[in-house]
C-alpha cells in the first residue's frame, strides 16, 4: 500500500517522495496492507495524510515529523552499531572457533598419527610376539628333544653304571681273591725266584758244558783234521753208459773212507778219505757229514767248503744241486737258520750272503744289480778279516730269501756266456756267508765267514790242445788251483808264510783257510774209465791235501790212545746228552713256572688295570651325568625366562588391543556425537528460523505500532506508543539475546560433550548459521541505509515488491555465495573465509571413515607392514590436503 499525497494515488514516476524520504520503520518488510502509513504532503497538504485503508486523513506537523525521523534515525543507527559490534563479536567468535577447529584438527591428526604409530607398534609387537612364540616353540621342541635325548642317555648311563658297578664288585671280589692269594703268589714267586737262581746256575753250568762240548767237538774235529776231504763219485751218465764206459771206482770199503780205483784189469789203487760217497749216496748223505762244519761257523769259526774235480764230475751238482734236490749251499744256510733258531734264546745271529765269481783272475759280483766297470779288489779290513769293498752283502732273514739270492747268483753266472756249462767249468763260483753272532748270556760277539766254493774244472789241458782265450783260462785255472795246493801245503807245514795272494781264489779264502778255520774239500770224481786219468789226478791231489794235513798227526797218534780218546769222547757225549736232557727238563719246568707266574702277574695286572679303567669310566660317566643334569637345569631356566618374556609380551599385546578398542570406542562416540551435533544443528536451525519468523512478526507488530503511534501522535498518544515501542524493542532484543544464548548453550553443550571434535563441528555450524542470520539482519538493516529509505511516508505496493525482490536476490546471493560480510576486512578472515572453513570441516568426517577403514584393514592384514605404511602415507596425504 502506498500513501498518496494530496489524496491522489501518485504514479511512481510522478511521486517525488517515493525514494527520497526515510521509512519510519526501516524497511517495507513490516508494512502491511492493513496498516495506515502517513505521508507528508505539500506545505498545506503535508499536514494531512490520507490512509488508503480507512481513507482517513491524519494531520502530522512537519516539525514533529522531522523530530520523529531524527529519533528513528538515531535509534536505528544505534541498532546498526550494536549489530555491527555484535557481528564483529560473532566474527571473532567464528575466528576463534575456526582456530579451535584447526587446533582440534591438528590434535585429531596427532591422535590419528599416534593411533597409527600405536597400530604399527602393535603390529611390530605382534610380529615380535609371533617370532618369540616361534622361538619359544622351537626352543621348547628342542628342549623336549634334548630332554628325551638326555633321558635316554641317562637311562643308558644308568644301565652302564649298574653293569659297571656289577663288574666293579665282581672285579673287587676277584681283586680280593687275588689279594688273598698274594701270600700263595709270594710263595710261588719265591719258589720261582729260587728256580730262577737254580736256572741261572744251570745256565752257567749249561754254558760251561757247551764250552766243554765245543772244546771236545773241536778236539774231535782236530783229531779228524782241520782240513777234511770227502770224495764223491757220480754215477755214469747216460752218454757214458751208451758209450760202453766201464766203472773204475770200487766202493766196497767206502764206509771206512776207502775208495778203490781200477787202474788196470788186475790192478787197483786204494785212496783213503774222511768220507767216500758212492753214486748211490744222495745230497742229504753228503750234507749230513758236512753239517758239523757248517754249525762251526755259528760258533765263530771260519769255514771253507769247496768242491774240487774234473769238469762234469758233479761239483755244481753237489754244491748247488737242483730245485728238487738241493745241494750243500742251500742246505748249509738252511742248517744255519735252523740252528740259529734253536739257539735264539742264547744267541742272536745276523746272516748276510755275497755271491762272487772268479774268472781269469777277476772278481765279479754276481749279486750286483748293475754291471760296474770298477775292478773289485780284496782288502784287509782288520786283522784276520778280508773283504771286497763294494761287494753286495745280501742280508737274509729266512730260507726263502736264501734261495732267491742263490738263484740270482746262479742266473748272473750264466749271463755273458754262450755256453753255460763251459763258463761254469772255467770260473770259480764262491758263495760267502757272513755270520755275526751275539751270546745273550755272556755278551760275546763273533764275526765269522763260511765260504762255499764251486771250483773250476781241474782237468789239465795240454798246451797244444788249447789256444788263445781258452789257454789263458786254463792257465788261470791251473794257477789258482796250484795256489790252493800251495796254501794247503804251507798250512800243513806250519810255514811262516802262507802264499794266499798268489791267486784271487786263495786270497779270498785267506780267512777261511788255516788258523782256527775249518776246511772241507769235496773231491768229485767220475766213475768212467774214460776219465780215469783225471780221476786219479784229482784223487792224488785230494790225497795230498788230506795226507799233508793228517800225515804228521796220523803218524804220531797211537791207535790205543785214539781208542781211549774215542771212548772218552763217547762217554762225554753221553754225559752231555743226559745233562742236556735234564737241563732241558729243568728249563721246561722253570719255563712252566715262570709262565704260570707271569700269567698270574699278568692276570693281576690286567685286573688292576681294568679296575682302574672302570673307575675312570665311572668317574667320567658320573661327571658327564652331572654335566648333563646341569645343562638340563640351565635349559629349564632358559625356558622359564622365555615363558616369562612371552607372558609379558602377551600382556603388552592385550594392553595394546584394549587401547585400540578404547580408541575405536572413542571414535564411535565421536561419530555418535557428530550425529547428535547434526541433530542439534538442525534443531538450532529450526529454532533460528522460528526466532526469525518471530522477530518478523514482532517487527511487523512494531511497525504496526509505530504506524499506530504515528497515527496516535496526532492524537497525543505518541508518548505512550513510543514507550510501548521501546518495550517491544527491548523484548525483541531480549528474545534475540535469549536465542543467541540458547544457540550458544547448545553449542557449548556440544562442545562440552565433544571437547575436540564436537566443539569444532558446533562452532563451525553455529558460525555458519549465525553468519547467515547476521547477514540477513545486517542486509535487512543496511539495505535501507545503502539504498535509501523505502518510504519516508511514500510506501507503495510496487516499491514494496521491488524491495522484496532485491532483498531476496541479495539474501539469496548471500546465502548461496556464503560470502563473508564486507565488514570483515580482517586479513585472517580473508585467508580463512567460510568456504575454506567449510572445506576444513569436511575432512573431519572423511578421515574418520578413512581411519576407521584403515584400522579395519589394519586389523585384517595386521601383519602386512608395507600395506600399513602405505595406508599411513595415504592418511598423511589426506591430512595434508
Ligand atoms: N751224484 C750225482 N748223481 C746224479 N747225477 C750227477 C751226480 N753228480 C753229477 N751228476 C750229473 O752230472 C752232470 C755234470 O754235473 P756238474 O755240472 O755238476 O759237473 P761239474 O763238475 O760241476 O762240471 P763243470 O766243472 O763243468 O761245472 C750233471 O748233469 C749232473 O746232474
Amino acid at each position: 500500500m502506498f500513501i498518496n499525497a494530496g489524496g491522489e494515488a501518485p504514479h511512481q514516476e510522478d511521486n517525488p517522495l517515493k525514494f527520497q524520504g526515510d521509512s519510519f520503520y526501516g524497511g517495507g518488510d513490516v508494512l502491511s496492507t492493513n496498516e495506515c502509513i502517513t505521508d507528508s504532503g505539500s506545505q498545506e497538504a503535508k499536514e494531512y495524510v490520507k490512509c488508503d485503508v480507512c481513507m482517513a486523513e491524519i494531520k502530522v506537523p512537519a516539525d514533529q515529523k522531522k523530530i520523529m525521523q531524527k529519533k528513528f534515525t538515531a535509534k536505528y543507527e544505534r541498532d546498526i552499531k550494536e549489530l555491527s559490534v555484535l557481528c564483529k563479536q560473532k566474527t571473532d567468535e567464528c575466528y576463534e572457533a575456526w582456530m579451535s577447529l584447526n587446533a582440534t584438527n591438528e590434535q585429531l591428526e596427532k591422535v590419528r598419527m599416534d593411533l597409527d604409530n600405536r597400530t604399527f607398534e602393535k603390529r611390530n609387537l605382534e610380529q615380535v610376539l609371533d617370532e618369540q612364540g616361534n622361538n619359544l616353540k622351537s626352543v621348547s621342541t628342542k628342549y623336549e628333544h634334548d630332554k628325551q635325548f638326555w633321558a635316554t642317555k641317562i637311562s643308558e648311563l644308568d644301565k652302564k653304571v649298574k653293569t659297571m658297578k656289577r663288574e666293579h664288585s665282581q672285579l673287587s671280589r676277584e681283586a680280593h681273591e687275588c689279594a688273598d692269594s698274594i701270600p700263595e703268589l709270594n710263595n710261588m714267586v719265591s719258589g720261582v725266584q729260587a728256580l730262577v737262581v737254580q736256572c741261572e746256575d744251570l745256565k752257567m753250568k749249561y754254558s760251561e758244558e757247551q764250552t766243554k762240548r765245543r772244546k771236545l767237538f773241536n778236539q774231535l774235529q782236530e783229531t779228524k783234521g782241520n782240513i777234511r776231504v770227502f770224495c764223491r763219485c757220480r754215477p755214469l751218465s747216460k752218454a757214458e753208459v751208451s758209450a760202453g764206459c766201464s766203472v773204475v771206482a770200487e766202493f766196497e770199503s767206502a764206509k771206512d773212507g776207502d775208495l778203490g780205483i781200477l787202474t788196470g784189469s788186475s790192478t787197483k789203487k786204494t785212496f783213503k778219505f774222511d768220507r767216500v760217497f758212492t753214486p748211490k749216496d744222495d745230497q742229504v748223505d753228503v750234507f749230513a757229514d758236512a753239517s758239523p762244519l757248517v754249525v762251526s761257523v755259528l760258533d765263530g769259526y771260519n769255514v771253507c767248503i769247496f768242491a774240487y774235480g774234473q769238469t762234469g764230475t758233479g761239483k755244481t751238482f753237489t754244491m748247488e744241486g737242483t730245485e728238487h734236490n738241493r745241494g750243500v749251499n742251500y742246505r748249509t744256510l738252511e742248517q744255519l737258520f735252523r740252528t740259529a733258531q734253536e739257539r735264539s734264546e742264547t744267541f742272536t745271529y745276523s746272516i748276510s750272503v755275497s755271491v762272487l765269481e772268479v774268472y781269469n783272475e777277476q772278481i765279479r759280483d754276481l749279486l750286483a744289480t748293475s754291471p760296474t766297470s770298477k775292478k773289485l779288489e780284496i782288502k784287509q779290513a782288520s786283522e784276520g778279516f778280508h773283504n771286497v769293498p763294494g761287494i753286495v752283502e745280501a742280508k737274509v732273514e729266512n730260507i726263502k730269501e736264501v734261495w732267491d739270492v742263490l738263484q740270482a747268483g746262479s742266473n748272473a753266472r750264466a749271463v755273458g756266456s754262450n755256453n753255460v756249462n763251459e763258463h761254469s767249468s772255467r770260473s770259480h763260483c764262491m758263495l760267502c756267508i757272513m755270520v755275526r753272532s751275539r751270546n745273550l748270556i755272556s755278551g760275546e760277539c763273533t764275526r765269522s765267514k763260511l765260504w762255499l766254493v764251486d771250483l773250476a774244472g781241474s782237468e789239465r789241458l795240454a798246451k797244444t790242445d788249447v789256444q788263445g782265450e781258452r789257454l789263458k783260462e786254463a792257465q788261470n785255472i791251473n794257477r789258482s788251483l796250484s795256489a790252493l795246493g800251495d796254501v794247503i801245503s804251507a798250512l800243513a807245514n806250519k810255514s811262516s808264510h802262507i802264499p794266499y795272494r798268489n791267486s784271487k781264489l786263495t786270497h779270498l779264502l785267506q780267512d777261511s783257510l788255516g788258523g782256527d778255520s775249518k776246511t772241507l774239500m769235496l773231491v768229485q770224481i767220475s766213475p768212467s774209465d774214460k776219465d780215469l786219468g783225471e780221476t786219479l789226478s784229482s784223487l792224488n791231489f785230494a790225497t795230498r791235501v788230506r795226507g799233508v794235513e793228517l800225515g804228521p798227526a796220523k803218524k804220531q797218534i797211537d791207535p790205543n790212545e785214539l781208542q781211549k780218546m774215542k771212548t772218552m769222547l763217547e762217554k762225554a757225549r753221553q754225559e752231555s746228552r743226559s745233562k742236556d736232557e735234564s737241563l732241558r727238563k729243568l728249563e721246561e719246568n722253570i719255563q712252566n713256572l715262570e709262565s704260570k707266574a707271569k700269567n698270574r702277574d699278568q692276570v693281576y695286572k690286567n685286573l688292576q688295570e681294568k679296575i682302574k679303567e672302570l673307575e675312570g669310566q665311572l668317574e667320567s660317566k658320573t661327571s658327564w651325568q652331572s654335566q648333563s643334569e646341569r645343562q638340563a637345569s640351565q635349559l629349564l631356566d632358559k625356558l622359564k625366562a622365555k615363558e616369562e618374556v612371552c607372558s609379558t609380551l602377551q600382556e603388552k599385546v592385550k594392553e595394546l588391543e584394549s587401547k585400540i578398542l578404547d580408541r575405536d570406542r572413542d571414535l564411535l562416540e565421536s561419530v555418535s556425537l557428530q550425529e547428535k551435533m547434526k541433530h542439534l544443528e538442525s534443531k538450532h536451525r529450526e529454532q533460528m528460523q522460528e526466532s526469525v519468523h518471530h522477530s518478523h512478526v514482532l517487527q511487523e507488530k512494531i511497525r504496526e505500532l509505530e504506524q499506530k503511534l504515528a497515527e496516535k501522535e496526532e492524537n497525543s498518544e505518541s508518548a505512550s506508543l513510543h514507550q510501548k515501542i521501546k518495550e517491544l524493542e527491548d523484548k525483541l532484543r531480549q528474545q534475540e539475546q535469549q536465542l543467541q544464548c540458547q544457540g550458544a548453550r547448545d553449542c557449548d553443550g556440544v562442545v562440552t560433550a565433544t571437547p575436540n571434535l564436537g566443539k569444532t563441528f558446533a562452532h563451525d555450524i553455529v558460525t555458519t548459521d549465525m553468519d547467515s542470520h547476521i547477514l540477513k539482519i545486517s542486509n535487512s538493516i543496511t539495505r535501507p541505509v545503502s539504498h535509501g529509505s523505502v518510504s519516508r511516508g511514500h510506501t507503495g505496493e510496487a516499491a514494496l515488491h521491488e524491495q522484496r525482490r532485491k532483498r531476496n536476490s541479495r539474501t539469496g546471493e548471500t546465502e548461496n555465495l556464503f560470502l563473508p560480510p564486507s565488514s570483515l576486512s580482517d586479513k585472517r578472515f580473508r585467508k580463512s573465509d567460510p568456504p575454506r572453513v567449510a572445506k576444513m570441516v569436511r575432512p573431519v568426517v572423511k578421515p574418520i571413515a578413512t581411519a576407521q577403514g584403515a584400522t579395519t584393514n589394519t586389523r585384517r592384514v595386521s601383519r602386512d607392514q608395507v600395506q600399513g605404511q602405505k595406508e599411513r602415507d595415504n592418511k598423511k596425504k589426506i591430512w595434508s590436503r
